[in-house]
């Protein structure tokens, strides 16, 4: 972003605060660029006190922005929308929507206008630069679709998918986050039961299941293939995780997956 550009972020929650934290710690822009809005903006004090700008008139906040990023649940938008009709303009801003079950077509028809929607599905990973971001448009140009790409990237990994599989994509990376940390959690409450403290088992927890996943990520390597290097004949690596399969262990992993995936696609059209 260029010093003379402002992004709102409509609905300052945590994935909203996530990504101004990530976007200002990446220095792609200045607190002071950054307009956030929420009902109550007192729970935004400490953002002001950083220099962000703090605000619950959403309308005010469209007017001067440049990008304009939709951070509200699902059943908050259609309320968010007709408050800030007036102040978009299809020439003058692009509409980022992070939110899930929504469609480009969806945001377009309720604002019966044509402009530019650009979906991007971070997870809260993003406030520390490490978002799986999956980006979606049915009719965003190459360059705004770029822009929001360019952006996303300084606060993780991005992938630019169908807009089909956004629903997919929450499930498997935002809602992702808290399957993995929910998995770690596990693991560290199993690292106590056989002896060490609460604390020391979840860090080395962590640390393995981070060395776990740079295993994939830096050697491109596959699960089994790294698997089948722990697995001693006869030994206890196997013993566990085929215990852990007897019990459903990716079984469970892939149901729920899928079950969030059914519950993402019907956030908007539910009530
Ligand atoms: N939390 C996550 O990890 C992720 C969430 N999302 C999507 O992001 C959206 C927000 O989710 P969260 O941040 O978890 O929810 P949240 O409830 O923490 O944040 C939403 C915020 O919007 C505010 N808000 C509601 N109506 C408003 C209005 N009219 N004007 C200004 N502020 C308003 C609420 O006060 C709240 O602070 C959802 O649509 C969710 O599907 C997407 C990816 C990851
Ligand atoms: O739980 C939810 O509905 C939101 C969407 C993805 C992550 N959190």
């Amino acid at each position: 972003m260029n010093a003379n550009q402002q992004i709102a972020i409509l609905g300052s929650g945590n994935i909203g605060l996530s990504l101004a934290k990530g976007l200002v710690t990446a220095n792609i822009c200045q607190p002071s660029q950054v307009i956030l809005t929420r009902r109550n903006i007192e729970a935004l004090a400490e953002y002001e006190e950083q220099g962000y700008q703090t605000t619950s008139a959403n309308l005010k906040a469209v007017k001067k922005a440049d990008i304009v990023v939709l951070a509200v649940l699902p059943q908050q938008l259609n309320k968010l929308l007709d408050e800030i009709k007036p102040a978009i303009k299809s020439e003058k801003q692009l509409l980022v929507s992070v939110i899930s079950g929504v469609s480009c077509d969806d945001i377009r028809r309720y604002l019966e206008m044509n402009i530019q929607v650009v979906r991007a599905m971070p997870n809260t990973a993003i406030a520390i630069g490490q978002s799986m971001t999956c980006i979606a448009t049915d009719n965003g140009s190459p360059k705004n679709v770029n822009l929001v790409r360019s952006l996303f990237n300084t606060v993780g990994v991005t992938i630019q998918i169908n807009e089909e599989l956004m629903t997919s994509a929450t499930a498997l990376c935002a809602c992702g986050i808290a399957f993995f940390l929910r998995s770690i959690r596990a693991a560290s409450q199993g690292g106590t039961e056989i002896g060490f403290h609460a604390q020391d088992a979840l860090r080395m927890a962590a640390q393995t299941a981070k060395g776990a996943a740079d295993l994939l990520l830096q050697l491109s390597s596959h699960p089994e293939q790294e698997i089948d290097k722990v697995t001693s004949p006869k030994g206890c690596t196997i013993a566990g995780l085929n215990e852990m399969e007897h019990h459903g262990f990716s079984s469970a992993m892939i149901k729920g997956i899928k079950f969030s995936a059914e519950k993402a696609g019907e956030l908007y059209h539910e009530d």
